[in-house]
């Protein structure tokens, strides 16, 4: 196969470097392919006999052996039943501005990069100027003289055809040496011209710079002397010292990647390059890609991109560069494909720019995707929170916190969510979002964890209420998909608000007295609440599966994996086998590389992002502003009034009796079903006449029985109460509770 560029990489130089003449048996054998050899001296397939042709069988006997052309095999479906839109996708146009001018961004990064090399440059240079000076000043007379006696040499022509003169003397060719010599004398006589009008310019150029200003004499010798040095300077002294490019950047070219590739010890890699050195090739150029450089690899057939993500330390290492520098990532279009990013500093010496929702006025609409983090190019990494529970992992100093508080920070900042959690370490990393939360905890005695598990509690009650009043919206056609829309988010009254309910180090919780139930009841939420607008975000230092029980990971659909110490950590929170698919947080050093971790959920693959790093001052400001928007739409919490909102208890008995139909001794179950959803849809939607009998269980008084009524003349019968019944049982209620 041809490799895609040709016609823009040195071939023959990767081959000469990459082709070991020692496994392949010299730069001169020739690799001969079996197969395709047996296959030319086979006998062809005869074609099938032709009734009128002569026959020719006699021609051919068991010796002979046709030595036409070789024929590359049949014809194969062409593929012109492929749709024509179908083709015009896959066709890959080069975009008409590079990367790195295409992006506002990535044309600052470029720019930015440039203007410090140059600044760096100039400070090197500017500090050993006097040395430069003091150089030139001594080399520039020097310089002089060689410059006047080259001149001289050249306008004398000795040097043209001296060697041949002297064969032709040591000959004793007289007449060939006339000859030369003439020659020379011709040459010489209009250098000697150019020399004196040369000469003539000087002189007169001389004396203007006499009678000219001061500064011209000045630019003129600062142009002159260092060209004068320059000529005067022995040849491995130059005026001005290297500026050392040692580990700044190494700019990225495809021996490089095809080096460190080959390095990598991956068989599959090496035994392809071996037979073919285009087995690695770059369907795109290598081009600069925001702060960077980026080289898109397609790896020899049967190498996946992730088999390489997984090596990116032996990567860093044989591009000699520090790991957060070298950025692999399974690329777009096929599994083969690797996207190899390699900075122009590493990540973590990066500057991050400040998040965009710590400027005044910026909003956010938990249905759509906000900044979060970037990554290592410095790109924004958006995220959402409708639809989504979010599992944030990390060991201590990974910055788990932080960036659970930034989601936290951006749902403030919608003011229709309603936030409540609790932190389980105590620290009061989250107190200062406590103005614009409607329940907030912090600790681990026994009374915060109480509190937290009755919370998760309420969570599930909460889901029941909320599915049924998405059943009631549902048949008025609010919620088409079942699903809690911004509409019905932004009705007040419709109990369908998005909830925000977070748990900082639930380990806490999940090993104390109370894990295995709220465990439960948690992955029951996380299973109920999606649709229903409730958004569970978990922050978990010890993610095993004590700590975290297994149906709550396999159920959560956004992960944030920070610095962890293994595997097994690892792929408790970003799933199974992502470890092994190159998705590996272990990179990271805790502390260090704070806020760095694999985000997986958004988007098809998994990346590598720092969460956007924003301190308790600037929180603070956030929550400033959220306060004003809340207040302004009438949702800030009351303060010291941190209770949950729960639909009153139904009170059966007394509802059937508000419902109960005119002066009717006895009614079905049925009916009565039907009247209290109307009363109350968010309790009673979708009761059915045994679900009424269940919920009359309780008070032996009201017997449901057979009740008998005639419907067009006919009689039918249902199960049903009776009035008396009914207002015996609440008389006997009432009596018990003054009683009591
Ligand atoms: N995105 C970030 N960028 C830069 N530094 C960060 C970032 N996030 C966190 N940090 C730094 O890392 C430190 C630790 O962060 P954080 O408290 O969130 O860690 P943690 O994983 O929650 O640790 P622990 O489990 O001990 O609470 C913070 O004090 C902060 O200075």
């Amino acid at each position: 196969m041809t490799a895609p560029d040709d016609d823009r990489f040195d071939w023959q130089a990767a081959e000469a470097d990459l082709t070991d003449p020692t496994t392949t048996g010299g730069p001169d054998a020739e690799v001969v392919d079996l197969d395709d050899a047996r296959a030319r001296r086979a006998p062809r397939p005869r074609p099938p006999a032709d009734d009128d042709a002569p026959d020719d069988a006699d021609a051919d006997d068991a010796e002979s052996v046709d030595d036409g052309p070789d024929r590359d095999g049949g014809p194969v479906d062409t593929a012109d039943d492929i749709p024509r839109e179908v083709l015009a996708r896959q066709r890959d146009r080069r975009p008409i501005l590079a990367d790195w001018a295409r992006s506002w961004r990535a044309f600052r990064a470029a720019l930015r990069h440039q203007v410090k090399d140059a600044g760096y440059v100039t400070a090197y240079h500017g500090v050993r100027l006097p040395k430069y000076a003091a150089k030139t000043a001594a080399y520039a007379p020097l310089g002089l003289f060689r410059g006047v006696g080259r001149a001289l040499r050249w306008a004398s022509a000795e040097e043209g055809n001296w060697h041949l003169r002297q064969a032709a003397a040591s000959r004793g060719d007289a007449d060939t040496w006339m000859k030369l010599d003439a020659r020379r004398q011709r040459q010489t006589v209009w250098r000697w011209w150019v020399l004196a009008a040369s000469a003539g310019a000087t002189v007169a150029g001389g004396i203007v710079l006499a009678l000219g200003p001061a500064w011209w004499r000045y630019a003129a010798l600062l142009a002159l002397v260092p060209l004068l040095a320059t000529l005067g300077r022995p040849a491995d002294k130059p005026l001005t010292d290297r500026v050392t490019e040692g580990t700044r950047y190494r700019k990225l070219t495809a021996d490089l990647v095809r080096r460190a590739l080959t390095s990598l010890q991956m068989s599959g890699i090496n035994s392809a390059v071996a037979k073919d050195p285009k087995a690695i090739s770059f369907p795109v150029d290598i081009h600069r890609d925001g702060p960077g450089h980026l080289a898109v690899v397609d790896l020899p057939y049967g190498v996946e991109a992730a088999e390489v993500v997984a090596r990116r330390g032996k990567l860093a290492s044989a591009m000699r560069l520090p790991l957060d520098q070298v950025w692999p990532e399974p690329a777009p279009g096929h599994t083969g494909r690797l996207a190899l990013w390699v900075g122009y500093e590493p990540a973590s010496q990066m500057k991050q720019p400040p998040w965009p929702l710590l400027s005044a006025g910026a909003k956010v609409d938990v249905f759509k995707a906000f900044p979060f983090a970037t990554t290592p190019r410095l790109d924004t990494v958006a995220v959402d929170l409708m639809f989504r529970n979010f599992l944030f992992g990390g060991q201590p100093g990974s910055g788990k916190t932080f960036a659970l508080r930034d989601l936290i920070l951006a749902a403030a900042l919608d003011p229709r969510a309603e936030i409540r959690g609790y932190e389980l370490k105590g620290v009061g990393d989250f107190a200062v979002l406590e103005p614009v939360m409607a329940e907030y905890g912090n600790g681990f005695d026994d009374e915060t964890l109480a509190r937290c598990f009755g919370f998760i509690e309420w969570l599930y009650e909460e889901c029941r209420r909320r599915s049924k009043r998405i059943e009631h919206y549902a048949r008025l056609g609010k919620a088409p998909e079942n699903k809690v829309t911004p509409e019905l988010a932004s009705l007040k009254g419709s109990g369908l608000h998005p909830l925000v309910a977070w748990f900082d180090e639930l380990q806490e919780l999940m090993t104390s007295k109370y894990g295995k139930d709220a465990g439960e009841l948690l992955e029951k939420v996380i299973k109920l609440g999606r649709a229903l607008g409730v958004i569970i975000m978990i922050g978990t230092q010890i993610p095993d599966k004590d700590s975290l029980p297994t149906g709550i990971t396999r159920n959560v659909n956004s992960r944030f994996c920070l610095s962890v110490a293994d595997q097994t950590a690892n792929d408790m929170i970003l799933g199974t086998s992502a470890y092994k698919n190159g998705y590996r947080a272990t990179v990271f050093q805790p502390v260090i590389e704070a806020g760095w971790g694999i985000l997986r959920g958004f988007g098809p693959k998994a990346s590598a992002v720092r969460s956007f790093y924003v301190d308790t001052t600037a929180a603070a400001r956030i929550v400033t502003r959220a306060v004003a928007l809340r207040q302004a739409a009438g949702t800030l919490p009351k303060p010291d009034e941190q209770t949950r909102e729960v639909a009153p208890v139904a009170d059966v008995l007394g509802d059937l009796a508000r419902v109960w139909p005119g002066d009717d001794k006895a009614a079905w179950n049925e009916t009565l079903c039907g009247l209290l959803a109307e009363l109350r849809p968010d309790v009673y939607g979708g009761w059915e006449a045994a679900q009424l009998t269940t919920a009359l269980k309780p008070h032996p008084a009201v017997k449901v029985a057979d009740v008998g009524r005639r419907i067009d003349g006919k009689p039918v019968t249902r199960r049903g109460i009776k009035h008396a019944d009914l207002l015996a049982a609440i008389a006997e209620r009432d009596r018990k509770r003054s009683a009591g």
